[in-house]
Formats: C-alpha cells, structure tokens, sequence
C-alpha cells in the first residue's frame, strides 16, 4: 500500500514543524520535486531550508515535532511508515550531504573504511565489493586514482576533495534524491565552480533528483531545474526556474532577484542587502511573515496572506 505511483521524487504539502515549546518554525510549506531534476531551495539564514531538507529524509532533531498533509519520497508515503521503514527507505535510496563537510568525515578514518559502510548497511554486499563500487564511483566524481585514494585520511585532502568524497559516499547506493545542504559554502569560486558542474552531470548521467539548498539565487538560478523560496520557515514563492525568474511574484523574491551580485560590480562597491531581519518567533501569524520588510506591505498583510497558483507556478502574497 505505500508504493506510490508517481514519478515525482518528493511530494511535501503543507509541512509544519515546531520545537518542544511549540514555537513555529515552518509552517505551510509544499513542494514538489520531480523525477531527475535539480531543485533550488533559497532563502536567508534561519527560514526553514535544513529543517525542511531534514524533515524529508528523516533526519529532524528528536526535539523537533512536524506535521504535513502529505510526504511522499522517492516512492513512499512516510507518513504511514513505522520509523524503522523510515530509516531503511531512506538509507537506501537518499543521500545527505550536510552543510558542515569538514567534521562529517572522521579525520583520523581512512576514507576506504567510512566509505563502505553505508552501503555494508543498506545492501548484502560484502566489504570487498562495497570497496570495488567505491572505485568506481570515486573515478565517476573525478579521482584519477581511486585505489591511492581509499587509502588516505581525509586531512590528507583539500576541502574541495573532501567535498566529492561526500559526494561519492551520497552515490553509494544508487539513491533517488540527493539533499546537498549549501554544498559549496566553505569552498573557494574555482572549487565551488567545479563541485557543482559535478552535481549537474550527476543529475545528467544517472537521473538523480538533488534538492539543492543554498542561501545564493545566483547559484541556484544556474544549476535548478525549478526552486522553491523560503522566508521564515514558509514557501514564499516556487515554480520552475524560467518562470520564477522570468516573473518574479512576491516581494521578497523580487528582492533577493535584484541583490543577486551581477558581474559588473567593481570589487569596491558593498553588496545590496535585504534591510531587516528574518524573524524568530512569532512564526505562525495567520499574516504574512514578510510584511515588516516588503516595501509593499498593505494593512491586509497582517491578519491574511493570499496562496495562489497558475501552471505549476505558486507565490503566497496579497498582491495579484
Ligand atoms: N533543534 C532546533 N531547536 C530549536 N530551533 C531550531 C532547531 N534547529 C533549527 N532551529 C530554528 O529553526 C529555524 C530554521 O532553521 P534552519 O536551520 O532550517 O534554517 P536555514 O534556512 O537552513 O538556515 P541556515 O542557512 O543558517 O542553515 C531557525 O530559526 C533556527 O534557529
């Protein structure tokens, strides 16, 4: 009974998460992403994105609590699954590349011996064969000598080395989603260049969907297939990257539109920001949570806030 038939690699409608006092921390966010395709998920520091990414792939603080109307991933409706299934479901077919990449491999394991066991775990296969896949896959995200490789520690390897054998580690066992949390924050333009041209044939060669988390619309813009935009723990706007782009709708993605750095800035001239802050608290205003900041903001935006939806594209505003 919870074998969806669907293509689309995640369906989240209306997920709400709360911690233990029951502050809000998201609240009515929906996505869809669908089979093979990269998918943007932006916004500032702190509105929802790793909570979200985490609640997909079972991964939440025991502190938090969430809810959703609907959470189907890579085939399976989680919310009639027993935890076990869960964890099961997910190891084997998501990988999770987390924001932080320099303390999520051990510094003093050989990479030969963290690499294998995810997958030891998840499938029958023996350590000589998880080891003999790890080769290849090593080779697949740009090691020329996978065997020298395997053997290293991972402080013998630059950040942008380490990053791809997170990236392998993710491959492992053939997901069907790929959650990379800011995966190119701590690495230099070059590097950060490099990564996510590997990302993109990723998704070319093998169909893998990557919902793809970063706080940069820039990047995000060149790599996603469709994107989704956060502002204090709600889906403010999604739709696909042509049309979001083409047609801004809210406020705030308009916003984060024009601050997207163009290479015509001089090196002197300070980055445009957003003026404000995203709020904490006080998350679950039946109003609209950007208003404080919107340069648009009418008195109807603090008790209401409107959905709308017209081909696949959905924004939440007051505004037509
Ligand atoms: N375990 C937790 N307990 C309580 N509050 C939390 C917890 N984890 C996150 N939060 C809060 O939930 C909100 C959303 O956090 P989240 O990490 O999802 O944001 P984000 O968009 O990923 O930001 P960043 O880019 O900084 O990681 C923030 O206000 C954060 O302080």
């Amino acid at each position: 009974m919870n074998e969806i038939i669907n293509d689309n690699t995640v369906i989240l409608k209306n997920l709400h998460v709360s911690d233990s006092k029951g502050n809000t921390l998201v609240s009515s966010s929906s996505m869809n992403i669908e089979k093979g395709e990269i998918f943007g998920l932006v916004g500032e520091s702190g509105s929802g994105k790793t909570l979200t990414a985490k609640s997909l792939i079972n991964l939440l603080p025991d502190d938090l609590i969430f809810s959703a109307d609907e959470m189907i991933v890579a085939g399976k409706n989680m919310l009639e699954i027993s935890t076990r299934e869960k964890k099961a479901h997910i190891g084997k077919n998501a990988g999770y590349i987390p924001q932080n990449t320099v303390f999520f491999l051990h510094p003093m394991i050989k990479i030969k011996n963290q690499i294998a066991d995810g997958f030891i775990d998840h499938t029958n296969n023996n350590k000589k064969e998880s080891l003999l896949k790890a080769e290849g896959i090593l080779s697949k995200v740009g090691f020329s000598n996978p065997k020298l490789v395997l053997n290293y520690y991972p402080w013998q390897l630059s950040g942008g080395m380490r990053q791809r054998i997170n990236i392998a580690m993710a491959l492992m066992n053939d997901p069907k989603l790929i959650v990379a949390d800011e995966p190119t924050t701590a690495l230099d333009s070059t590097v950060q260049k490099q990564v996510m041209e590997l990302f993109r044939s990723i998704n070319d060669e093998l169909n893998i969907s990557i919902l793809l988390i970063s706080h940069d619309l820039g990047l995000v813009k060149n790599y996603s297939h469709s994107l989704a935009v956060m502002y204090a723990g709600v889906v403010v706007e999604s739709g696909t990257t042509k049309s979001v782009f083409e047609n801004p709708k809210h406020p705030y993605t308009q916003l984060l539109i024009d601050i997207i750095p163009t290479m015509k800035i001089k090196k002197t001239e300070p980055l445009a920001e957003i003026p404000g802050y995203v709020q904490e608290k006080g998350r679950d205003t039946k109003g609209c949570l950007f208003r404080n900041r919107c340069p648009k903001a009418m008195e109807i935006c603090e008790t209401y806030v409107k959905d709308h939806e017209e081909d696949g594209h959905y924004f939440r505003c007051n505004l037509d």
